[in-house]
């Protein structure tokens, strides 16, 4: 073989690190420095004993949906706060990328259909009372959509800041609310009983403004930026109810017809969420397209 063909055999199997490469961290920041990785992976604990191999992909598959579930209440807030400054378009750039999240985590949902039942049975007697019931990120999120449940802040009362943020959301307008006020400055016939409502109160469907959406959906190209947000909160909707299903499907494969650690009743009571709307009149306006 010659030189040259040596040389191509070389770099197929083995790439030479470039010169300039920084390789000295003592007294720089580096990747791991950055992103606090010794934090980061450090807080993968497993409790059952024996060990159980499983656990790890059971702690690390609700670690990656909080940590993803914490860009999302990121994303919404600001699509929120956007919507209240009417900075449509960037409104909606927010939505898009919440979208992409709600894929991500409903997804990943086949990695944990990887565990049997047989294998769940040795992890769950060590996580006793909890449950991703007591998820406060994910109660942000519904807040924040607009699914308001008083009788939800309780559950927090132990995590003094867990507690105090979802209060906060609790009082406070949600996406669709913020949506709602957007389209009445805009001149849309907002009933006024939505503008000026008690936020804490779970929003419910108003014939009126149906009635507005209905106009929407009849002449879309005189309506193109509302048309496309109501239908950009569809898609969130829909996402957030595959991601439900998603739950559901994987609890029935684990567990079956068994309580859940949370003291529900499993998975009767997750299907109940499977009933909640977090925006009613956009799919009652669907009956009337058309005539
Ligand atoms: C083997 C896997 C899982 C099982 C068997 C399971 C089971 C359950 C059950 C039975 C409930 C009802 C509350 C209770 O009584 O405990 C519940 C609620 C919940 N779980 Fe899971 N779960 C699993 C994985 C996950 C994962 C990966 C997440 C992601 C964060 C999650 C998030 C939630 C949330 C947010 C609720 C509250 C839902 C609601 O209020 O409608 N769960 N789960
Ligand atoms: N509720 C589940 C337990 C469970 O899945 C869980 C327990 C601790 C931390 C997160 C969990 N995930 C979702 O509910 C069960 O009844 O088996």
């Amino acid at each position: 073989m010659d030189n040259e063909a040596q040389g191509e055999l070389d770099r197929r199997s083995k790439r030479e690190l470039e010169e300039g490469i920084q390789r000295d961290f003592k007294r720089k920041m580096s990747y791991g420095d950055y992103l606090r990785l010794d934090t980061l992976l450090s807080a993968q604990q497993p409790l059952s004993d024996p060990p159980q191999h499983d656990e790890l992909l059971f702690i690390i598959q609700h670690q990656t949906s909080e940590l993803w579930l914490k860009l999302l209440i990121h994303e919404l807030r600001s699509a929120r706060s956007l919507l209240r400054d009417d900075e449509l378009a960037p409104a909606l750039k927010r939505l898009a990328r919440v979208k992409h999240i709600q894929h991500t985590l409903t997804d990943q949902w086949s990695v944990l259909a990887t565990l049997t039942p047989s294998e769940y049975a040795e992890i769950r007697p060590f996580l006793a009372a909890s449950s991703g019931f007591q998820s406060a990120q994910y109660r942000e999120v519904e807040f924040l959509l607009g699914n308001k449940n008083a009788d939800m802040v309780a559950v927090f009362a132990h995590d003094e800041g867990a507690r105090t943020a979802l209060d906060a959301l609790l009082h406070e307008p949600s996406l669709y609310d913020e949506f709602l006020a957007y389209l009445s400055r805009r001149g849309y016939a907002v009933p006024p009983a939505l503008l000026d409502r008690d936020w804490t109160q779970p929003y419910r469907l108003d014939d009126g403004l149906v009635d507005v959406f209905a106009g929407v959906y009849a002449r879309p190209s005189e309506h193109w930026g509302v048309y496309e947000t109501c239908e950009e909160l569809v898609d969130l909707e829909d996402n957030f109810q595959q991601w439900r299903f998603r739950h559901l499907q994987v609890v029935q494969r684990t567990i079956g017809q068994k309580t859940g650690t949370g003291g529900s009743t499993g998975v009767d009571f997750l299907r109940r969420a499977l009933d909640l709307t977090f925006f009613p009149e956009l799919y009652e306006v669907r009956t009337r397209i058309g005539g």
